[in-house]
């Protein structure tokens, strides 16, 4: 599905963001890519929707070059961008435009997805709030049941009610045949949908792991006293204790906590997996 290998990429010379990066995914996953401000999350997604070329290395994305941009390579994917740029149609129009250019594209679906969002077809697109926008462009993506989805920020904008529709319509709607990546800060919002979390530094991949395997292997914890908790990889302070990953199950699994994994992982912890 994607394959980019020996990625290199700048905007500036001096400061390379991408050097060597691989990035591979396989369909029927919903990966989350995480990284703090400036990581090279957005960058990547663009290299891989081809709105950016790579500077060398070689970027293959459902058998196409994305950067080539061939219709039948648009009409498979769909990057959603944290800013939205829609014209001033109204939902029904713009569907009549644009749902065409996607071979799969679900009206029905769409229809489901608007009234679960509480959008009209007779909204005008660019009276709509950003947040309104947001939750058009992704009931439009999910609808077009593309090969590849990528989401920029999906969540930025969007009230709490909508992000729990969000996951809702995002977990019932990806089929095995699909592959999502969402790029996001708000790690929470799609804690229970991911199941593979692939991390980005520094222009590097960092760490990268399914959800099965991580909490087959560690425990989310909260403890009152560190001397309490054993094969403590990693604790942050809370409310009456520490949150802590441990080494080892005891044969419960624990529901997975990616802010501190993700701290875990960006305070250089080993973690073994
Ligand atoms: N158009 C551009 N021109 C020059 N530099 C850019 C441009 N877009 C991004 N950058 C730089 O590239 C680096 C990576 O940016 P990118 O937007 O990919 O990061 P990100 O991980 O998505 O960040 P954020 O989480 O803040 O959205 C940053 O240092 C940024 O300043």
């Amino acid at each position: 599905m994607i394959f980019a290998k020996n990625l290199s990429y700048h905007y500036n010379r001096k400061t390379p963001l991408f050097q060597n990066l691989d990035f591979e995914q396989t369909e029927g996953s919903i990966i989350g890519l995480l990284g703090k401000n400036g990581a090279g999350k957005s960058t990547l997604l663009k290299l891989i929707s081809g709105l950016l070329k790579s500077k060398t290395g070689s970027v293959l994305v459902n058998g196409f070059k994305p950067y080539q941009r061939r219709p039948d390579f648009l009409s498979d994917i769909f990057l959603v961008n944290d800013e939205p740029f829609l014209p001033p149609l109204t939902i029904t129009s713009y569907l009549k435009v644009y749902a065409p250019l996607y071979k799969n594209f679900d009206i029905e679906k769409m229809h489901k997805i608007l009234i679960e969002f509480d959008l009209q077809g007779h909204c005008n697109l660019s009276k709509l709030s950003h947040g309104q926008q947001k939750k058009f462009v992704i009931a439009f993506a999910l609808s077009a049941n593309c090969k590849l989805l990528l989401l920029d920020e999906p969540t930025n904008g969007l009230d709490i009610p909508s992000k729990s529709v969000f996951r809702k319509v995002l977990v019932n709607s990806v089929e095995d045949h699909q592959l999502v990546v969402i790029s996001t800060h708000q790690v929470k919002d799609i804690e229970s949908v991911i199941d593979k979390i692939v991390v980005l530094e520094d222009g590097e991949i960092v760490f990268k792991n399914d959800v099965c395997s991580i909490t087959e292997k560690l425990k989310f914890n909260k403890v009152s006293t560190l001397s309490e908790a054993s094969e403590v990889i990693y604790s942050e302070k809370c409310a009456g204790g520490f949150n802590t990953i441990q080494y080892g199950t005891d044969g419960d699994e624990t529901e997975i906590d990616i802010e501190l994994l993700f701290n875990a992982i960006y305070n250089k912890t080993t973690i073994n997996l």
